[in-house]
């Protein structure tokens, strides 16, 4: 799927991908994971006591970052928004580590030329070794107090919005570090038998302490981390000059956004897409076309971007999922899009996949 030769719109379609390459907010993840590593008990042991090592917190989920000003060039430095993961020294945390024992993920190792940033000024100098290894830490049971011990400026960031202010280089490391970490906290018993299950292969997989589980044989997948498929969709009108667009119940009182819900089993992208469409809107759709992906570790969804055709235009909204849902012309979607619709409604921002599906919309919309 997201080979792009596979993938290529039929001809005489509105919709053409002319982004070869697709990079989504919390995509492109510069570290490289070494899975075959993390069995390896003796070499995460060494790594992780490394001066170079460097360890990402989280509290109750919540990422404890610092002002992107820290940066090494403040020249440069983005808005006073943006925010960077603090990321501490084992020698930091070592204490920490041994008197809580918390679940530790091992997230991978940085390039030189391509590791994130965001680093707290107290960790060792890194440059003396080329490739860092990077860890995450639930730093729950640290207290604000203790935060600040190594960094005054820490702040933790709330899920939405708060994580769109995650400084594009260290975005993609975050959702790796949310989703394991919060799959952990709800996965702390076996789903098969109710035992407990413990961590294992450096945080990405656990184990039942029931050796007569079934769990323990065969590939099972209440020992591995969830990923939630989740279909997104720009849904065109029949005269491909309107778009569908929605308003969840929990969306802030302006926004809308394209439609979207997970995939159930044993369900093709397309057949949620018309599903979930014609569900919540009533909406019939047609031709549906990938586009691009998302993760999105709240807890655990992968965003499946798309470009569907309706077939019908007559909307029925369900109550129950959304707020309303309507078809917005090229002029008013451009009007949201730039925040200056007269009557102040707006998309969601450029972070998440639903702006971008929409701006690919505005593109090639056929009108
Ligand atoms: N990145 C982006 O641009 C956007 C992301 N999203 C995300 O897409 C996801 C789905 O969107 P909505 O349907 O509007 O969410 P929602 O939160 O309104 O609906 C979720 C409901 O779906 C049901 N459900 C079915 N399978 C589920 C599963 N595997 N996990 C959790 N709930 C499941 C549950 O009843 C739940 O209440 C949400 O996580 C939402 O945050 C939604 C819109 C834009």
């Amino acid at each position: 799927m997201g080979d792009k030769s596979t993938t290529k719109p039929a001809q005489n379609s509105p919709y053409v991908n002319t982004d070869d390459n697709v990079v989504n907010f919390m995509s492109d993840n510069p570290l490289n994971r070494l899975s075959h590593q993390r069995k390896d008990s003796t070499w995460l042991a060494t790594t992780m006591a490394k001066e170079s090592t460097r360890f990402v917190l989280f509290s109750n989920l919540h990422p404890v970052c610092i002002p992107a000003e820290s940066r090494a060039h403040p020249a440069k430095a983005s808005p006073s928004k943006q925010q960077h993961l603090l990321t501490v020294t084992h020698e930091n945390i070592k204490s920490y580590l041994e008197e809580h024992e918390p679940v530790v993920v091992f997230l991978g190792i940085s390039s030189q030329n391509t590791s994130p940033q965001g680093d707290s000024g107290k960790r060792s100098n890194s440059t003396q070794e080329s490739s860092p290894a990077w860890f995450a830490v639930d730093a729950t049971a640290m207290s604000l107090d203790q935060l600040k011990q190594f960094d005054s400026r820490v702040v933790l960031l709330a899920v939405y919005p708060g994580m769109m202010r995650i400084e594009p280089t260290d975005a993609a490391v975050y959702a790796q570090a949310r989703a394991l970490l919060a799959w952990h906290d709800r996965y702390r018993f076996c789903a098969t038998c109710g035992c407990i299950a413990t961590v294992e292969d450096a945080g990405y997989k656990r184990r039942c302490t029931n050796d007569d589980c079934r769990s323990l044989q065969g590939a099972h997948n209440t020992c591995y981390p969830r990923v939630d498929p989740t279909v997104i969709m720009a849904v065109s009108s029949v005269d491909q000059s309107r778009l569908l667009l929605g308003r969840g119940q929990k969306f802030p009182r302006s926004m809308w956004s394209c439609l979207a819900g997970f995939i159930e089993p044993g369900e093709s992208i397309e057949d949620a897409c018309r599903r979930e469409v014609k569900e919540e809107s009533g909406v019939c759709v047609g031709q549906v076309k990938y586009h691009s992906s998302q993760t999105w570790p709240m807890p655990s969804s992968l965003m499946i971007g798309c470009l569907a055709e309706a077939l019908t235009s007559d909307i029925t909204v369900d109550k129950t999922e959304l707020d309303d849902a309507r078809w917005f012309c090229r002029e008013e979607v451009q009007q949201m899009m730039q925040r200056r619709h007269p009557q102040g409604l707006y998309l969601p921002p450029k972070q998440a996949i639903a702006h971008q599906l929409v701006l690919q919309w505005l593109k090639t919309a056929n009108l």
